[in-house]
């Protein structure tokens, strides 16, 4: 049985839909993440499985049990914030305890459980500590503590690291998904950061205007983007228009602006001789020549060549006039064209794809 089981979910805000018949599945034990654009629906889909808004129609499903018309106090969840939402006048220990003591859980044990998840965060010492006391990284670990003592059968996490900065966001990355691990709790979390979601989920909901545009693993989605969106959102893409010319053998041959002509893998979706499509290329699937060869066929100007310690970004402005970007390893003693020059761009068959452009 699924953890959550979302079924058509809409939210409208007068005329305004910000979740349209979204419907998804999260396995027990999971850690799936909400990714996608600034007022893409993540927060509102978040508010909804926590009860704090009333979705305007679909159904929500939590460990079996509908609770789309229960109250939010009635849903065993946790949820953390950016804000961490400590009680300031309060100890350390008592903030942890506080979701104890509401349910009437007996001193002994309150003081055993919440020894139990200080140790869990590595944070055994700082107990008789306010809050105030701690930086941003601890506060938050402590809220996190204070939803996993109740042992929640689901925590909900709206950009909790959004107030921190890169280097300690990056080892709470890490430590979140080491509490995830150890704890075995199923986890939705928010964030609009693409890397954060690529390393810490099983699985990734990229969204898009109250829509899912793909649900998959961080692999899946940059290697199987299913539309534009999704591989202009994940990762670096090039995505050059094409016709549609032939097919051979399980390729299709795909003709670009200025005559060049490719093979390319031939797609689910179905790809009638003259259609348009969207070639992918990934910018480390492909590489530079100074000369044209067999391999390096499409011509263009190169703008400039980016080097970033171990990796060399070029930026080639196309004859089509298109951007086209290559990222290779930066060798030591490889010569590199002038900037300003002619070069040609070339990658294989297999690195690329065809995207529906519609
Ligand atoms: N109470 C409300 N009344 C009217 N419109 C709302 C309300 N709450 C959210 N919206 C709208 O719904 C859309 C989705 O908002 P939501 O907060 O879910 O987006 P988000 O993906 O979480 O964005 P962000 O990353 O900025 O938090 C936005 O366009 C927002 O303006």
């Amino acid at each position: 049985m699924p953890m959550i089981e979302i079924d058509k979910l809409t939210k409208r805000y007068g005329e305004f839909v910000a979740l349209a018949e979204f419907s998804l599945e999260v396995g027990k034990g999971e850690f799936v993440s909400l990714l996608g654009p600034s007022g893409s629906g993540k927060t509102t889909l978040l508010n909804l499985i926590a009860g704090m808004t009333r979705p305007s129609s679909g159904r929500i499903v939590i460990d079996g049990v509908d609770v789309t018309d229960l109250p939010a106090s009635k849903r065993d969840l946790g949820m953390v914030f950016q804000n961490y939402a400590l009680m300031p006048h309060m100890t350390v220990f008592e903030n942890i305890a506080f979701p104890l003591r509401v349910r009437r859980v007996p001193n002994a044990e309150i003081k055993r459980r919440v020894g139990e998840v200080l140790d869990l965060i590595r944070m055994p010492h700082v107990a008789e500590r306010r809050p105030r006391e701690l930086s941003g990284g601890q506060q938050q670990r402590i809220s996190l503590a204070r939803c996993i003592v109740y042992r929640p059968s689901l925590i909900l996490m709206d950009e909790p690291l959004g107030a921190l900065d890169k280097k300690l966001r990056e080892e709470m990355q890490i430590e979140i998904s080491r509490l995830h691990r150890e704890s075995g709790i199923t986890m939705l979390y928010v964030t609009h950061d693409q890397e954060e979601a690529l390393t810490m989920s099983d699985r990734i909901v990229l969204m898009r205007e109250g829509r899912c545009a793909q649900v998959g693993t961080a692999d899946e989605l940059y290697f199987n983007p299913v539309s534009p969106y999704v591989a202009d959102f994940i990762g670096h893409s090039n995505q050059l228009t094409c016709t549609i010319l032939r097919e051979e053998g399980g390729n299709v041959v795909v003709g670009l602006a200025g005559g060049d002509r490719r093979a390319v893998p031939r797609p689910a979706f179905p790809v009638p001789v003259g259609g348009k499509a969207i070639l992918l290329v990934r910018p480390e699937s492909a590489s530079l020549a100074a000369r044209a060869d067999d391999h390096h066929s499409l011509r263009g100007t190169l703008e400039a060549s980016l080097v970033v310690g171990s990796n060399i970004k070029h930026v080639v402005r196309l004859d089509s006039g298109e951007t086209f970007l290559v990222q290779e390893l930066n060798h030591r003693l490889r010569a590199r064209p002038a900037i300003g020059s002619a070069v040609w761009v070339g990658w294989s068959a297999e690195a690329s794809q065809l995207l529906s452009a519609s």
